[in-house]
């Protein structure tokens, strides 16, 4: 669905943002793109997007080409950014004029995630809150029922109800057909929500893996003592002991902690990579 070759990208000469990189993107399912403050995710979006142009390399899109921008192609992609234009009409007017672009918008489950949301279909979007606003957006973006909807930093404002509301309208949202790439630095906002991570460092994607992929190689467990722990890849204190990465070498089942995991990959990114590179399987496709 999405297909990125050899893309380098730069804003200003000599300061590649995004270098050689490769990218692979699948219909059915929800990507979360992670990397910290400044690793090119929002780059990364837009030039998915259409609007950044690599300066070198290929990008295809549904086979389309994003910087032709074509008709076919804003029909079938949504970005959400990371700060939406204020606009003076109501979530309800807003949908009737701008959901009109979109052949599958649904009106209807609009209304009903802007309920769920608890946000009012009648007021306007420059008199709500930010984090009201950007609920009202989620929801539009949702309803647009198009095949790509990459959301840049969506959770961004929302308070904690809130976040927990967008897990579960997310979880829901995605049809086969369809795919959603979720840009995010607050790593545990997609928790239980993503089947597939991404992460981007030093200009490229260094992991691509499902979260199946994930745990099937790395156990993922909580200790007083990370040195008494077999195969022990990395461990990092809190409160209650040490939450540690092992070689899942006996095949456990665990849950991805995705900050724990994330992090790991920041500081111990050769282990992390070796392990998950061993013996290859098709869950993942790995930098
Ligand atoms: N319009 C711009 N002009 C010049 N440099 C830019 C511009 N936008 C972003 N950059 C730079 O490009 C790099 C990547 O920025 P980008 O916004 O893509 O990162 P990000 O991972 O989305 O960050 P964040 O998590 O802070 O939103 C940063 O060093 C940033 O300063």
């Amino acid at each position: 669905m999405i297909q990125l070759s050899n893309i380098s990208f730069a804003y200003s000469k000599g300061r590649p943002v995004l270098e050689n990189l490769d990218l692979v993107l699948q219909a059915g399912h929800i990507y979360g793109l992670l990397g910290l403050n400044g690793a090119g995710k929002s780059s990364l979006l837009y030039q998915i997007a259409g609007l950044l142009f690599p300066d070198h390399g290929t990008a295809r899109v549904l086979g389309m080409e994003p910087a032709q921008r074509s008709i076919e192609f804003l029909q079938s992609v949504y970005l959400l950014p990371e700060q939406s234009a204020a606009s003076s009409l109501s979530a309800i007017s807003y949908a009737a004029v701008h959901g009109a672009f979109y052949p599958a918008f649904d009106q209807e489950h609009f209304s009903l995630l802007l309920k769920q949301f608890d946000v009012d279909p009648r007021r306007p979007l420059d008199a709500m809150s930010y984090g009201q606003a950007k609920k009202a957006m989620i929801a539009f973006a949702i309803a647009t029922r198009v095949r790509i909807i990459l959301m840049d930093e969506p959770t961004n404002g929302l308070d904690i109800p809130s976040k927990r509301q967008f897990r579960k309208v997310i979880a829901g949202a995605l049809q086969e057909d369809q795919l959603m790439v979720i840009s995010t630095h607050q790593v545990r906002d997609l928790d239980n929500l993503i089947d597939y991570l991404l992460v981007l460092k030093d200009r490229n994607v260094i992991l691509n893996a499902s979260a199946d992929h994930i745990t099937s190689r790395i156990l993922f467990r909580n200790t007083m003592d990370p040195q008494q722990e077999a195969g022990l890849l990395y461990a990092e204190g809190g409160l209650k002991g040490y939450a540690v990465l092992l070689k899942n070498t006996h095949g456990h089942d665990s849950k991805l902690d995705t900050e724990t995991f994330f992090n790991a990959l920041l500081t111990e990114k050769e282990a992390v990579l070796a392990v998950l590179n061993q013996n290859p399987t098709n869950h993942g496709i790995l930098a």
